[in-house]
């Protein structure tokens, strides 16, 4: 028996699309169930950014989650697949028109993405002020609050309608396929079971 953790929100629905393809049923969480118990499966509905955290302590042996999500969290699970799906970019947001100049005595970046947004000013010996968000971070440069952002950038629509442009591109990131290190060993013909059933139908469609 395998425990999953699904994602909800934005990236639930191509997940619980391949897993449907694979088992060849519609995949429903009853009303407002969170597990959803198969023969060979227990699914776990949780919150993108509790995904890895389920899987870290093991209360899941896999899940579904976006690598940038990984690469905030920094917890030390197993990568397994890139899915191919869920694509998008963490970058650096300015006002259009402005420069990113990391000489700047002080800079103050809005972001929910503190770890990856402090990571890579470190790298730059730069000392940005990282100020925390939750959302409508592309708020925060035309207020005042920041001198720019790290987010998400999908299509692009969100920073064009509120006149900001991207100046950097941090990482690329795309849905990934992760595992518990005790489960891959415990579980291993499981886990490499769904691994290879996930992997044909990502690479087929
Ligand atoms: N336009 C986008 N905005 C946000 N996330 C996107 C976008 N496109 C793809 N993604 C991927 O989907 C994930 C975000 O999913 P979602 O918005 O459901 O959750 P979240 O806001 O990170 O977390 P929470 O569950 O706490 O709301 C990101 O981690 C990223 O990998
Ligand atoms: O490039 P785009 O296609 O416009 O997508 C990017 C936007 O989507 C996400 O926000 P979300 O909808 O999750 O809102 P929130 O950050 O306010 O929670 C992200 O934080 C950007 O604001």
């Amino acid at each position: 028996m395998l425990t999953v953790a699904l994602p909800k929100g934005r990236i639930a629905k191509e997940t619980l699309e391949i897993f449907e393809t694979i088992f060849g049923e519609t995949f429903a969480f009853d009303d407002r169930k969170l597990i959803l118990d198969t023969p060979n499966f227990r699914f776990l509905l949780v919150r993108n950014q509790d995904v890895a955290t389920y899987v870290y302590h093991q209360a899941a042996d896999i899940g579904v989650v976006g690598l940038d999500t990984l690469e905030e969290q920094g917890l030390d699970v197993i990568r397994l697949l890139d899915l191919g799906r869920g694509y998008c970019r963490v970058a650096i947001g300015m006002k259009q028109g402005e420069k990113l100049d990391l000489t700047k005595p002080e800079i103050k970046v809005a972001t929910k993405m503190v770890n990856i947004t402090k990571r890579y000013f470190a790298e730059r010996a730069v000392a940005a002020d990282v100020i925390k968000l939750y959302g409508s971070i592309e708020l925060a440069p035309l207020v005042g609050l920041a001198d720019m952002i790290v987010d998400i950038v999908e299509t692009g629509t969100t920073m064009k309608q509120n006149g900001l442009e991207v100046v950097e591109e941090i990482m690329e990131s795309t849905t990934h396929l992760i595992a518990n290190k005790n489960s891959y060993f415990e579980k291993k013909a499981e886990i490499l079971d769904i691994y290879e059933k996930i992997n044909k139908v990502v690479s087929e469609s």
